[in-house]
């Protein structure tokens, strides 16, 4: 008999939602169906409003956003179960990360702030909905993030080889899973940079294939400049978000560098990117031999290259060992989803830093109450 759960995820890309419907019967995590809805133009912008840093925000600007990615979440999650022709009696319950919109672990009252309200999902789908994943992690101490490396522990695991798993969203993350216990952090941008650079520049909302990079050269001095900043300085366990690496932070930084072309400062950025992954396994995996890409940077042909070039060894997609880079992080959340209502701990302490294992999340019962 199949056990199923969804997977619902917003990154910080913030370009849509990523909705998994995932098998784990008979030990297995199976990909049943897959969708993809991507944000409005307007939804995108209100989100990215509501995320500056150090802004003033209106509660009512929250609350309403809050209620109205919920109501999304839970209409994706119906478009998923009517394309798979699956009732929503069939699913044990759905896993929903939200949308981060602010992520600060590290103050006195760190916190982390994922919207999408969960009342909305559970109503709508009528589904039994774990969601607010990250906050008990903070409140024994962890980050709160990255918390996928359970995750990439579960499924990518090979006791014959040691291996890295890199999560190229807006941020990227690595998984190093060897004998000892798995490190994670963040290594700091993935596409987001990119992406600013090339929406302000190319009109399109990301870098297609790292084909713009792939034109410009990078500059040696704005390359330093860029990785001169504490955040790589610093041991993890460490996470971090677009709130730091912003729009602001690179601005700062190319201010230094007024007369650069702008497809030159493309390819810095990516090349920025690709040495930030590349020096956090070169330093905390030193005797890995194969690297699996997935999030939407496996995608940019440049970066990967770039990655391919400085790393001595095997870089791949996860597609190569069974899940598509597009569908790593919502399965993760179906996962998550499981454990929770398993009573089993999501975060890893020996990544989040966290004092004790906990049960992640908060669980919204379905219109049958606990399943
Ligand atoms: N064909 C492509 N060429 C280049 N880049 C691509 C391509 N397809 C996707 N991307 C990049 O992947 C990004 C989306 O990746 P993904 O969905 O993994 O991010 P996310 O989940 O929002 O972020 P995070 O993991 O940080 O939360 C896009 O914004 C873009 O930069
Ligand atoms: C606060 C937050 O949303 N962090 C994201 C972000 O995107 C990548 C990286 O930064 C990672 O730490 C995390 O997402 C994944 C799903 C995680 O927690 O593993």
């Amino acid at each position: 008999m199949s056990e199923l759960y969804i997977g619902l995820m917003s990154g910080t890309s913030v370009d849509g939602i990523d909705a998994g419907l995932v098998d784990f019967s008979d030990g297995k995590i199976q990909l049943v169906a897959f969708h993809y809805q991507p944000f409005s133009a307007e939804l995108r912008q209100k989100i990215h409003k509501l995320s500056q840093a150090n802004q003033p925000v209106l509660l009512t600007d929250y609350g309403s956003l809050d209620s109205q990615i919920g109501r999304l979440f839970g209409e994706t999650t119906l478009t998923l179960l009517s394309n798979a022709q699956i009732p929503a009696s069939a699913i044990k319950a759905v896993g929903s990360h939200g949308q981060t919109v602010y992520h600060a672990p590290e103050t006195g009252n760190g916190f982390s702030l994922q919207i999408g309200d969960p009342n909305r999902i559970a109503e709508i789908t009528g589904l039994t909905t774990v969601a607010d994943f990250r906050r008990r992690d903070i409140a024994v101490g962890g980050q709160g993030a990255p918390l996928v490396p359970a995750f990439h522990q579960a499924v990518f695991s090979d006791a014959a080889q040691a291996r890295v798993i890199v999560n190229i969203g807006g941020i990227a993350n690595i998984t190093v899973l060897n004998d000892k216990p798995v490190i994670g952090f963040d290594t700091g941008p993935g596409n987001g940079l990119m992406d600013l650079w090339c929406q302000k520049h190319c009109n399109q909302p990301y870098d297609c294939n790292g084909d713009w990079a792939a034109k410009g050269t990078p500059h040696t001095a704005l390359l330093d400049t860029l990785k001169d900043d504490d955040y790589f300085r610093v041991a993890p366990p460490k996470s971090t978000g677009k709130e730091y690496f912003s729009p602001a932070w690179l601005q700062q930084k190319l201010s230094l560098f007024p007369n650069l072309e702008p497809e030159d400062i493309q390819a810095t950025l990516c090349q920025f990117s690709a040495d930030t992954i590349a020096d956090a396994i070169r330093q905390y995996a030193p005797n890995t031999l194969q690297t699996l890409i997935c999030g939407g940077g496996a995608h940019n042909r440049q970066l990967m290259k770039l990655l391919r070039k400085s790393l001595d060894m095997s870089v791949t997609s996860t597609a190569e060992w069974g899940i598509a880079p597009d569908h790593v992080e919502a399965i993760a959340f179906a996962w998550l989803a499981r454990q929770t209502l398993n009573n089993l701990p999501g975060n890893l302490c020996s990544v989040t830093g966290a004092a004790t294992p906990v049960v992640l999340g908060g669980i919204y019962p379905g219109k049958n109450g606990l399943s």
